[in-house]
């Protein structure tokens, strides 16, 4: 998918939300274990449900790598699902991958060949050469971990380098990679203060924000700091929408969440 077709798919359905689709088989409802298989059993019920309120889901890898064959499968079962039934969505896989260059470009055809996601976030650690395979991609975006969202951030990436924070010296240093325009970049709903600085070094990126529900970042402090002309940010809610029933009727309360979040995004994108 292209910038531009995410761009319109965010005015078209006035909404600029990611769904986080990390499934716990011990936090879903207890009936979707008779299914056979519970993990795509209830990504689908929440992908029917709540589509037209969403521009991207993000499964994290880790949830369907811990059950192994069985996680695998349901992960590609879901993007499959994804594409054949709304291929307008733009899909994250969350796996924060990177490692020299020839480790890097299979881990790029796993994730853009194989399962044909759009992006896939990567850990920028290793440099430039660890990156640019992803970024070989046609249409393929690689959204870099720029400044996260946990606590432990603060120990490397606010770090002053050389005179400067390191995660500004990624921002800075990964826009000279070559087909840098594939880039985009995580930025924590909890560090809505550090925005307007990022903002300055990478005035057009889309920035993937996770952070709003279960870890207590606000949607209006990112918006303030963090929106650009094109809009430019997807804010993802993963526990807040999808664990925020355990019952039956957790899809229709998916529902409920999510367009709590889409009607807030519709009046910032109104004014
Ligand atoms: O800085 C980061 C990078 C990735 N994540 C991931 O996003 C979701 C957040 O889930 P919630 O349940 O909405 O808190 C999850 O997959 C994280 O691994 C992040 O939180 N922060």
């Amino acid at each position: 998918m292209t910038t531009n077709q995410l761009i319109s798919e965010i005015k078209k359905k006035q909404s600029f939300l990611c769904i986080g689709l990390d499934v716990d088989l011990n936090k879903i409802p207890q009936h979707l274990l008779k299914e056979e298989d519970p993990i795509f059993a209830f990504n689908k019920a929440i992908i029917d449900a709540t589509h037209h309120l969403c521009v991207a889901y993000k499964p994290n890898t880790a949830f369907y790598e811990a059950y192994g064959l069985k996680g695998w499968k349901a992960l590609e079962k879901t993007i499959r699902y994804i594409n054949k039934n709304h291929p307008e969505i733009f899909t994250i896989a969350d796996a924060k991958r990177g490692d020299i260059g020839n480790t890097s470009t299979m881990y790029a055809k796993a994730f853009f060949e194989d399962l044909a996601f759009d992006s896939v976030t990567v850990a920028p650690y290793m440099g430039k050469d660890s990156v640019e395979p992803f970024l070989a991609f046609e249409d393929k975006h690689t959204i870099l971990l720029a400044l996260t969202s946990n606590e432990g951030a603060f120990d490397f990436q606010t770090k002053t380098v050389d005179g400067k924070e390191l995660y500004k010296q990624v921002l800075e240093t990964s826009k000279t990679w070559k087909n840098s325009k594939n880039l985009m970049y995580v930025v924590g709903a909890t560090k809505a203060e550090y925005l307007a600085d990022i903002r300055n070094i990478i005035p057009d990126s889309f920035l993937l924000v996770p952070g709003v529900g279960a870890q207590g970042g606000n949607l209006q402090e990112v918006c303030k700091y963090g929106m650009n002309a094109q809009v430019g940010l997807l804010i993802n809610s993963s526990r807040g929408i999808i664990y925020a029933s355990k019952n039956e009727d957790f899809a229709q309360v998916a529902v409920t969440k999510a367009l709590e979040l889409q009607r807030e995004m519709q009046v910032i994108l109104s004014k």
